[in-house]
């Protein structure tokens, strides 16, 4: 499955070491600005090639190359590209028969029976930057209804300090290894009434997407796994005439917004390319060390955090684009 949403639906294509990664997006609302201008700044901020990423030297610049006529989508499919600048495919030779232990290879193998090996294809992380740029779209479309998302690092191998994340990470670095982090979305200015109230709920929709983030382990909403040592008196959101007076449900509930900020937090494991020795087997079964060269994340979860607001706007606009689907027409008078 490549295709994401009902009523903004998108679907990426691409590999991490082909020609090219991007996005189609159907059902993006017409007459709506928008330009690559739009999309840009969201990708700048998921590029690799920062002092704690990745140092593969990606542009990341996005061209659309349909839907858009004379600065205003049209209604017809936007089709999104970024071309693959810096690939170096000969430096994964190694990895052609041998599988990475943490990452996808073993998998793809057994399930599709071939796999690329250079960089993982289409379950690298380099997947990630077609999504942020459609989320860059539906962010456009969420902000003409007055509904903003942002993310932040809440933590990094357990240190919630933002000032000693680099040392942690370079610790690990240094030593051939890798850490995770915990990072938090929020979603403010959502009217209420957004969602299913069975069958598609809108925090079920939410931790799908963002569970479906390559690297992330854990996804939890509002109070989460906190609510389960918590008192009913301590964990519900009272009520006066001006709204809740707390958010631990964080934002949901019943499948369905209360108009409070949606807030979600997702564990994001160490990423599993490692320099350190490890053992596995390749694909005649045979048991080997590997020990993965290349460029590599040394933690996923500074990087993540454009790619879970992009997620998260992709969840909203379809739940919004949902809504006006089934609007009352306050107009017709029945
Ligand atoms: C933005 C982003 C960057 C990533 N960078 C790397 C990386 O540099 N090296 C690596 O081994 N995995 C990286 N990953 C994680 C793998 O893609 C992921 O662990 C792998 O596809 C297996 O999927 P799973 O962890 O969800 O089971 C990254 C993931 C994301 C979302
Ligand atoms: C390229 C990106 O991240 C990549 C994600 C990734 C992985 O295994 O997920 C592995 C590395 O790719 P490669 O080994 O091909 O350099 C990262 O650089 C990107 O985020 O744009």
């Amino acid at each position: 499955m490549n295709t994401f949403g009902r009523h903004f639906r998108v679907t990426t294509f691409g590999e991490s070491h082909g020609p090219a990664i991007g996005a189609v997006i159907d059902g993006c609302p017409a007459g709506m600005p928008l330009s690559e201008a739009d999309i840009q700044p969201m990708l700048d901020r998921r590029r690799p090639g920062g002092p704690l990423s990745s140092p593969r030297a990606e542009t990341d610049r996005v061209e659309i190359l349909s839907g858009v006529f004379e600065g205003k989508t049209t209604g017809t499919p936007l089709a999104l590209i970024i071309p693959n600048r810096d690939v170096r495919s000969h430096d994964y030779d190694a990895l052609r028969e041998v599988f990475r232990p943490g990452h996808a290879d073993y998998t793809y193998w057994k399930k599709y029976g071939l796999r690329d090996h250079r960089g993982g294809g289409r379950s690298s992380g380099r997947e990630t930057a077609a999504r942020v740029a459609a989320g860059a779209v539906a962010l456009r479309v969420l902000e003409r209804e007055g509904i903003s998302v942002s993310g932040a690092v809440l933590s990094v191998r357990g240190e919630s300090d933002p000032d000693r994340f680099a040392v942690v990470i370079r610790e690990a670095q240094a030593a051939g290894d890798s850490v995770g982090g915990i990072v938090e979305v929020r979603a403010a200015g959502i009217p209420a009434g957004l969602g299913s109230p069975v069958f598609g709920k809108l925090d079920a929709a939410i931790a799908a997407a963002l569970m479906g983030i390559g690297a992330v382990k854990g996804v939890e909403i509002g109070e989460g796994f906190g609510a389960a040592a918590l008192l009913g008196s301590e964990n519900n959101d009272a009520m006066d005439a001006t709204g809740f007076l707390s958010n631990h449900a964080g934002g949901v509930l019943g499948g369905i917004s209360t108009g409070a900020e949606i807030v979600a937090r997702i564990a994001v494991k160490p990423t599993p390319s490692i320099a350190l020795s490890q053992r596995t087997v390749d694909t005649a079964g045979r048991e080997r060390e590997v020990s993965i060269r290349g460029r590599h994340d040394p933690c996923i979860a500074l990087r993540i955090v454009p790619v879970a607001e992009a997620m998260l706007a992709l969840v909203i606009v379809d739940a919004l684009l949902e809504e006006r689907a089934y609007a009352v027409n306050d107009a017709s008078g029945l």
